[in-house]
């Protein structure tokens, strides 16, 4: 077990459940600080459900949540140090979510107006300007509506309003669905390199193999309304679960590990 201090969220004993459907029971977790950790599993296994539980938008039935040391969940979620810990991370919904009435450099201005309203507006747009083109969008993107952008350039925009509070943890949910092969090998290299040159620990929840393999130093397999394993993809395939063989050894599975090598990104 790493060390507290190595620790940037830990899940204890989580519990949550929508009338009879339990989703999770007993979920435990760990994420390092400064690793990509990849959360993979089933269609429903509550993978989002667990990424809002760790941000404060969905109240457990029971168990714990801490980040960067503080207690998120139950009392703990208004104290002033939750507060403080979630000026910390940025979030990436499914679909974005960009505010549609607004443009690309409105949107990255909101969270900034929210915890720093003092701020003028030259500086807000500075700010928003430097996280559009670290998010890979060109400048001109600042004054576009989102409907204006591609799929990709959505995710991108999406990232820099992630950013915009220099985050040190980012929580990403399924960054890269809906993106051709080649603009989710891209967005996968801009997250990696941000992730390492911001020092940032990154959720991030995929059905994407290829992005698992690329990116991710381990993987965390929710099954059983629990994460029944975390660890490098090498570790996992040393296990016989069903679903975890059935996922890494199909075909899918073995494409994506035969892409890793040939671009020399696996990781282990
Ligand atoms: N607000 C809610 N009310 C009722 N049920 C919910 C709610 N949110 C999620 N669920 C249920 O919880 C389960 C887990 O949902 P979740 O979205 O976390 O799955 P997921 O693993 O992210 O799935 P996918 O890979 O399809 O996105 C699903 O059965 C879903 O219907």
């Amino acid at each position: 077990m790493a060390g507290e201090d190595d620790i940037a969220i830990r899940v204890e004993g989580l519990k949550n459940a929508f009338g009879d459907q339990v989703v999770h029971e007993n979920l435990d977790l760990e994420v390092r600080r400064g690793e990509i950790i990849g959360v993979v599993g089933g269609s429903g296994t509550g993978k989002s459900v667990l990424m809002r539980s760790i941000i404060g938008l969905q109240r457990p039935e029971a168990g714990e949540v801490t980040v960067f040391g503080v207690p998120m969940t139950g009392e703990s979620l208004h104290t002033p140090e939750a507060e403080a810990i979630r000026r910390r991370w940025g979030v990436l919904f499914q679909n974005g979510a960009l505010f549609s009435t607004l443009t690309v450099a409105e949107n990255v201005e909101v969270p900034l107006r929210e915890y720093y309203p003092a701020l003028d507006q030259e500086l807000l747009d500075e700010i928003a300007g430097y996280k559009i083109v670290m998010s890979g969008l060109p400048v001109d993107a600042g004054p576009k509506f989102p409907s204006e952008l591609s799929g990709g350039m959505r995710k991108r925009a999406g990232l820099a309003r992630a950013l915009a509070l220099d985050p040190e943890l980012l929580f990403l949910d399924e960054p890269t669905a809906g993106l051709d092969p080649i603009g989710a090998a891209a967005f996968d290299e801009l997250l990696h390199d941000l992730s390492r040159t911001l020092g940032l620990t990154v959720f991030l929840i995929t059905h994407d193999l290829d992005t698992l393999y690329a990116i991710c130093d381990r993987v965390a397999v929710l099954a059983d309304r629990r994460v029944i394993a975390v660890g490098t993809i090498p570790e996992l395939l040393a296990l016989d679960h069903p679903w975890i063989q059935e996922y890494f050894n199909g075909p899918r599975g073995r494409n994506a590990a035969q892409s890793a090598e040939r671009a020399g990104t696996g990781r282990d």
